[in-house]
Order: structure tokens, then C-alpha cells, then sequence
């Protein structure tokens, strides 16, 4: 069952990111906010730093999502019923992205507003 060659590994790398985009909820919404804001990015004409903190961020989270996703499916895998130990591990998963979307948010607008203040 182990990835033979690269292109192997590259297969199953895309295999997930279809299936989180497919079936992840959060994935999907994180998803859609990023296309969102790249775009705006791409239409305020944001200079080339800013232009990558924007990839960057929306990188981040949303590989952040996809590991929380990996984790609370595999405490799925251990077991499907209501455990103290399952949650406190599914709950300091989330709170990493939590972080990493709450430092995003706060320099995406920080940049949004920089470009805004322009153009009133
Ligand atoms: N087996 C379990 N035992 C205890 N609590 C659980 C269990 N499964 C889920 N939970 C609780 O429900 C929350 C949501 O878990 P779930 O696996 O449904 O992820 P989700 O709906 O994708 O949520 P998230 O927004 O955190 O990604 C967890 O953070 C945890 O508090």
C-alpha cells in the first residue's frame, strides 16, 4: 500500500486535496474565502509583499484545516463514541487553525484596509 515513487505520493497528495475540498465543510469555506480574497487581492492591485502575505496566510490556514480535518477523522477512526480524551485532542486541533485564521484575519484586513484608505 506504500507510495512506490514520487508520482505516486503526488497522486495521493491530490487524491486528498479533492476529497477535503469535496466532503470537508470547512476546508470548502476556507476554500471559497481565499478565492475571495485573492481575487480582491489581484483586483486592488496589491504590490507584490502583500501580494504573497495574502497567498501565505491563505496557505496556511487552509493546510492547517486540512491537518484538523486528518486528525479528527483519524480519532474517528479509534472511535465513534463520546470520550473526554477524543475531544480534548479534536479541540486543540481546531484551536491550532482557530489561531492561524485569527492572525490571518487580523493582517488581511490590516493590508485590505492600507489599499482602501486609497482609493477614498
Ligand atoms: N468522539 C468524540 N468525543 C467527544 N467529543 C467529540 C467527539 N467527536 C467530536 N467531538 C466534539 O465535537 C467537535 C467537532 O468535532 P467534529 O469531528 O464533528 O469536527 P467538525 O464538525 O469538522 O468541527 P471543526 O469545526 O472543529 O472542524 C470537537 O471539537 C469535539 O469538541
Amino acid at each position: 500500500m506504500r507510495n512506490r515513487n514520487l508520482i505516486e505520493s503526488i497522486t495521493k497528495a491530490v487524491e486528498g486535496l479533492e476529497f477535503g475540498l469535496k466532503y470537508e465543510r470547512n476546508i470548502k469555506i476556507q476554500a471559497f474565502i481565499a478565492l475571495l480574497v485573492v481575487l480582491f487581492s489581484l483586483i486592488l492591485n496589491f504590490d507584490l509583499t502583500d501580494k504573497l502575505l495574502i497567498f501565505m496566510w491563505c496557505g496556511v490556514v487552509i493546510s492547517a484545516e486540512f491537518f484538523n480535518s486528518a486528525i479528527e477523522r483519524a480519532m474517528d477512526v479509534l472511535s465513534e463514541e463520546y470520550s473526554p480524551k477524543i475531544k480534548i485532542v479534536k479541540d486543540l486541533s481546531a484551536s491550532a487553525v482557530f489561531i492561524l485564521a485569527l492572525i490571518a484575519l487580523v493582517s488581511g484586513l490590516l493590508i485590505f484596509f492600507k489599499y482602501l484608505s486609497r482609493l477614498i
